[in-house]
Order: C-alpha cells, then sequence, then structure tokens
C-alpha cells in the first residue's frame, strides 16, 4: 500500500498486521531504533488501545445486532406461534366440524333409513287403504251407474223427457273471463254463481240435471250416455234429441261436431247413425234394417228439404204421421244410406244447402233450427215383426232473446220467427207439464215437427247448453230455469211401433182392400155421374113430349133400375165415407218410405 493510500486509510481502525507491518517499515539503524523504540512501542501501545476499542466497540455493535436479531426472532418465534395456535386451533375447530359432520350424516343417514323403512310401511298400508278405496270407488261408480241406469228405467216408465246439461269450455280468446259455474256434480247436480252478487241469498242457485257435463267432457263421453237411448231406434221407438242454448253455447258442437271434424270429435250425429250401422251389422242374421235419413231446415217458420240436389226451395208441409209411416214431412227426400261414408256424404250436401243464402254457415245456423231424422225400418226374420223407429236429431235456432228494438229488417224478422218458435216450444212444454187438456202443438212448425216426440211415447232427451261466461249470465239462468221446466214434462210410457208379421199383414191387406174399394167407389161416381146425365136427358125429354102434349112413358111415375138404385147408393156412399178420396190421398203416401227407399 502507498503512503498515500495509508494517508487515505488513516481513519480506518489499524489492523494487528497493519501495525506489524508499520513497524517493519519503521526499522532503522540500531541508533535510531532504540530513539523511536519508545515512540513506536507508545503508538502502538496506542494503537493497541484503540483496536481494542475499536474491537470493543465492534463487538459491542456485534452485541447490539445479535441482540436485535435475538429480539426480531423471538419476536417472529412468537407470531409463529401465535399463528400455529390459530392454525391449531382452526384445525381442530375444522376437525371437530368435520367430525360432527361424518356424525350428522351418520344421524342422517340412519334417519334416511327409518323414513325409508317408515314410508315403505306406510307406502303398504297407503296401498292397501287405496285398493280398499278403489274397490269402493268401482263399488261407487258401480251403484251409480246402477243408479243412473235405474233412474233411466223410471224415467222410461215415466215418460219423463230426459235433460243433459253440457258447460262449454272458454274459448282461447276469453279464457281469462271469470266463471258463472260454481260446482258440477256426478248426479247431474249444477251450482250456478252470480257475478254480480258473490255474497248473500241469491249468490247462487242449483240446478239439477239427468246429467251434467263439465267443460272437460269429451264428445265420447256425451254419446255413450246417449247411446242405449239412440240404440232403442232399432226396436222401434221414437226418439227426439234436441240441442237447446244461446248461440256459441255449443249445440252444433254437440250435434255434429266442430267445424274441423275428426272420427275423434264426432258429434252426436255421426256417431249415432255409425253405431246404428254397427249394430245392423251384428243382427244381420236376426233383423232386416233399411235406414233412411231425410234433414230439414226450418227457418222463418218455412220448413226446407236441405237434401234436395236441384237448389229447389219447395216449401213442405208438416202432417200427421199416423198413416205416413212416421212421416212428418212426407214430400221431404228420404236418403237409404249404408255407411258412415253415406252419412257424411248426405251433411256435406245439408250444409251445403244450409248455407245458401246466407253470408255465413254460422250464421244461418245460428238462426235456423236443423232437423236430422234417422227412419229406421226393421224386419224380424223369424217371425216377420215390422219395426218401425225414427231418430230426430234437431239442432234449435239460438235462444237468447233479441231486443226488437236493436234489430231491424230481416235479422227483426228472422228474430221474430225463433223467438215465436221457442216460446211455442216453451208453451207445449208448460201444458205438458201441466197435463193441459190441449196442448198448443200447431202454433210454430218447430212444434208441429216435434209433436210425436214431445207428446208421443217417444223418448225424449234436451241437451240444454251453457256458456261458462260470466257476460251470458242472465241467459244463462234463463236457459236452465227452462230445462228445469222440460225435465219435469211427464211424456207417459215409451211404446215401440213394433207389429207383428200378421198385423202387418192384416194390415197391408187392408190397405189393399181400401185401395180396391177406393177404386170401385171412383168407378160408381163415374157411373153414379153418367146415369144422372142420362136420367137429366130423359126427364127433358119427357118434359119437352108433356109439352107438346103427348102422354109419354116418361111422364108416369117410373120404378126406377136397379143400375140407378146402385147408383143411388154409390153416391150417398161416396158422400158417407167423405173422405175416401182424402184416404186413398193417405194410403198411396203411406208407401212413400218404400218408394224413397227405392229411389
Ligand atoms: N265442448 C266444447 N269443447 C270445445 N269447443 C267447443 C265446445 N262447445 C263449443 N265449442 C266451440 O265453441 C264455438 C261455438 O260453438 P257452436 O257453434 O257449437 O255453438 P252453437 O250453440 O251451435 O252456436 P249457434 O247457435 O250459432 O249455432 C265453436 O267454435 C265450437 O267449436
Amino acid at each position: 500500500m502507498s503512503l498515500k493510500e495509508e494517508e487515505v486509510d488513516n481513519d480506518k481502525p489499524m489492523t494487528f498486521q497493519d501495525s506489524r507491518h508499520q513497524i517493519d517499515n519503521n526499522k532503522q539503524p540500531d541508533d535510531k531504533r532504540l530513539l523511536h523504540f519508545g515512540d513506536a512501542k507508545k503508538d502502538m501501545e496506542v494503537e493497541s488501545k484503540e483496536l481494542v476499542l475499536s474491537l470493543q466497540s465492534q463487538l459491542t455493535d456485534s452485541y447490539k445486532k445479535m441482540q436485535e436479531m435475538e429480539y426480531q426472532s423471538n419476536r417472529l418465534k412468537a407470531t409463529l406461534r401465535e399463528k400455529d395456535d390459530k392454525w391449531q386451533k382452526s384445525l381442530s375447530r375444522l376437525l371437530k366440524g368435520t367430525q360432527d359432520l361424518r356424525w350428522a350424516q351418520l344421524d342422517a343417514k340412519e334417519e334416511i333409513l327409518r323414513l325409508q323403512f317408515d314410508w315403505k310401511d306406510q307406502l303398504k298400508n297407503f296401498g292397501e287403504e287405496l285398493q280398499t278405496l278403489v274397490a269402493a270407488a268401482s263399488g261407487y261408480h258401480k251403484v251409480l251407474a246402477e243408479n243412473r241406469q235405474l233412474y233411466n228405467e223410471v224415467q222410461d216408465l215415466k215418460g219423463n223427457i230426459r235433460v243433459y246439461c253440457r258447460v262449454r269450455p272458454f274459448l282461447t280468446k276469453d279464457s281469462t273471463k271469470q266463471t258463472t259455474i260454481d260446482y258440477i256434480g256426478e248426479n247431474g247436480e249444477l251450482v250456478l254463481a252470480n257475478p254480480g252478487k258473490p255474497v248473500g241469498k241469491d249468490s247462487r242457485r242449483s240446478f239439477t240435471f239427468n246429467r251434467c257435463f263439465d267443460t272437460k267432457s269429451l264428445q265420447e263421453e256425451v254419446f255413450l250416455d246417449t247411446q242405449p237411448l239412440i240404440r232403442s231406434v232399432l226396436d222401434g221407438f221414437n226418439v227426439c234429441i234436441f240441442a237447446y242454448g244461446q248461440t256459441g253455447s255449443g249445440k252444433t258442437f254437440t250435434m255434429s261436431g266442430p267445424t274441423n271434424m275428426t272420427p275423434t270429435n264426432w258429434g252426436v250425429n255421426y256417431r249415432a247413425l255409425n253405431d246404428l250401422f254397427e249394430i245392423t251389422q251384428t243382427r244381420v242374421h236376426v233383423f232386416r234394417y233399411e235406414i233412411g235419413v231425410q234433414m230439414l231446415e226450418i227457418y222463418n217458420e218455412q220448413v226446407r228439404d236441405l237434401l234436395v240436389t236441384d237448389g229447389s226451395h219447395k216449401k213442405l208441409e208438416i202432417r200427421n204421421n199416423s198413416q205416413l209411416n212416421g212421416l212428418n214431412v212426407p214430400d221431404a227426400n228420404i236418403m237409404p244410406v249404408t255407411s258412415t261414408d253415406d252419412v257424411l256424404e248426405l251433411m256435406k250436401l245439408g250444409q251445403k244447402n244450409r248455407a245458401v243464402g246466407s253470408t255465413s254457415l254460422n250464421d244461418r245456423s245460428s238462426r235456423s233450427h236443423s232437423v236430422v231424422t234417422v227412419h229406421v225400418q226393421g224386419k224380424d226374420l223369424e217371425s216377420g215383426s215390422i219395426f218401425r223407429g225414427s231418430l230426430h236429431l234437431v239442432d234449435l235456432a239460438g235462444s237468447e232473446r233479441v231486443d226488437k228494438s236493436e234489430v231491424t229488417g230481416d235479422r227483426l224478422k228472422e228474430a221474430q220467427h225463433i223467438n215465436k218458435s221457442l216460446s211455442a216450444l216453451g208453451d207445449v212444454i208448460s201444458a205438458l207439464a201441466q197435463k193441459n187438456g190441449h196442448v198448443p202443438y200447431r202454433n210454430s212448425k218447430l212444434t208441429q215437427l216435434l209433436q210425436d216426440s214431445l207428446g208421443g211415447q217417444a223418448k225424449t232427451l234436451m241437451f240444454v247448453h251453457i256458456s261458462p261466461d260470466a257476460d251470458s249470465f242472465g241467459e244463462t239462468m234463463s236457459t236452465l230455469k227452462f230445462a228445469e221446466r222440460v225435465a219435469t214434462v211427464e211424456l207417459g210410457a215409451a211404446r215401440s211401433n213394433k207389429e207383428s208379421g200378421e198385423i202387418q199383414i192384416l194390415k197391408d191387406q187392408v190397405y189393399q182392400l181400401k185401395e180396391v174399394v177406393a177404386k170401385r167407389d171412383a168407378e160408381i161416381a163415374i157411373l153414379n155421374n153418367t146415369i144422372k146425365e142420362q136420367l137429366e136427358k130423359a126427364d127433358n125429354i119427357a118434359n119437352t113430349e108433356k109439352v107438346k102434349g103427348k102422354p109419354t112413358n116418361a111422364s108416369k111415375p117410373r120404378r126406377r133400375t136397379s143400375n140407378e138404385a146402385q147408383a143411388q147408393k154409390g153416391r150417398k156412399t161416396t158422400t158417407e165415407n167423405g173422405n175416401a178420396n182424402a184416404e186413398v190421398c193417405l194410403i198411396s203416401k203411406s208407401s212413400i218410405y218404400a218408394q224413397n227407399s227405392r229411389r
């Protein structure tokens, strides 16, 4: 190290080697050495002291540092210990939690097992109870069905008009509306709620009919309940099913089906005919049946044939059918049908004819009554007995009372006719319900047409249709009240139009004899006229001779010849049998069924 460097480093504490080095460097000749030895020694001592001091200071610093470090280390240890404690604690808590969880899991498992066991037990009991209930329910339904059958038999015996009520579901456009139907029971109970009076005496009104179909009832269900009635047509009974209710309440839906028809939503008309065809097939070896269909419309009090193919609008007359083989409207076409396809074709033709003169079919259907009549003639192949049954399927015009001030022109006329015919129906029902001697059938074409079904020995069923809509409450109430009145009407026990083979043969002979007699009567009438003319001629000649003064044979009182006497007698017979010609007419009409069937 250079001196300069040494000087620069003076501040640094001198090490032992530095001092040795200095000593070595300071080595001088002996005399000088001795001289300076003491100084050097002193210096060295100073240096040593300084060195010691410096070392001591370093030592003190180191010690301090060491203490500092020890302190830091202790603090670190303490923190670590603290953390360790905390960790230990959370670990033990975690362990405890896990342990608890495990216990809870075990408990839960045990509980689940116990519950499973209990459930199994309960399920078993429930199953057993359910089986008992199912058995009871099937018994209940059986009893219910038996009750209904018995009730129907009683009805048959009493001859009450049966009334089935059907509630139309809300249409999609008004599905959020409030309903007026509070309750529908299994035994035909229906409770109507008054939306204007939610509480109080008049808030509810209950009705009971033979059956009530709720909004979910299917076409098939509705038909099944009607089927036995319809089938009795094949045994020679007259059956009438009519659909009553305000416009849009579902009459056409029940009787025919919706517009987009498929076999699943076919109405009563199609199902009835289909069923009749099926049964005739199963009885083919025992009976021979002929089925014919008429389709009529009563519009503005005029009866129209809906099965015309030439577009004619002939006005038809309704007759008393006692001598017309069950034909109320003998001039209307009767189309023979043997299959459902035939029926579908006819219905299409009928609908097409019904739509004539109307802007929309639905308009027209609301404003006219349509009547599909199924005529069935059966022959018992063994005994030769003949049955004649007819089934009227009537879709009435909407029953709402139209306020006359609201409509004018054609609509007013239509409304008046609908009101007239429906109130005539109401009057007939009232007269029948009160067992009046006089029943005013002749007040409308509708009641005239249904006379046999309403007053004869027919089986009659009315489907009363209602809408659940709160806006229709008034109409619904009056419809149900009308239906309630209809249900009280007793028609007397239904009777089959069955004639034994012998009676039928005798009747045929009587018809033939009557025809012969009628022919003879006509011939005699002609003869009488001829004789009368000749007698008058002879009298004239005699008178002329008398005037001339010649006595003639003619002036003497003349004895009548046997021919003249016969002619006179013939004249009398014709007068006595005043209706003879009319009878000829009726008798020839009696074969119209056969003629039409052949057509
Ligand atoms: N039970 C039902 N289920 C489903 N839709 C129905 C039901 N009854 C009626 N409808 C529907 O309600 C609407 C009105 O029914 P429908 O035409 O049968 O009434 P209506 O009483 O015959 O009317 P109108 O007096 O005008 O002839 C139709 O769209 C029909 O499809």
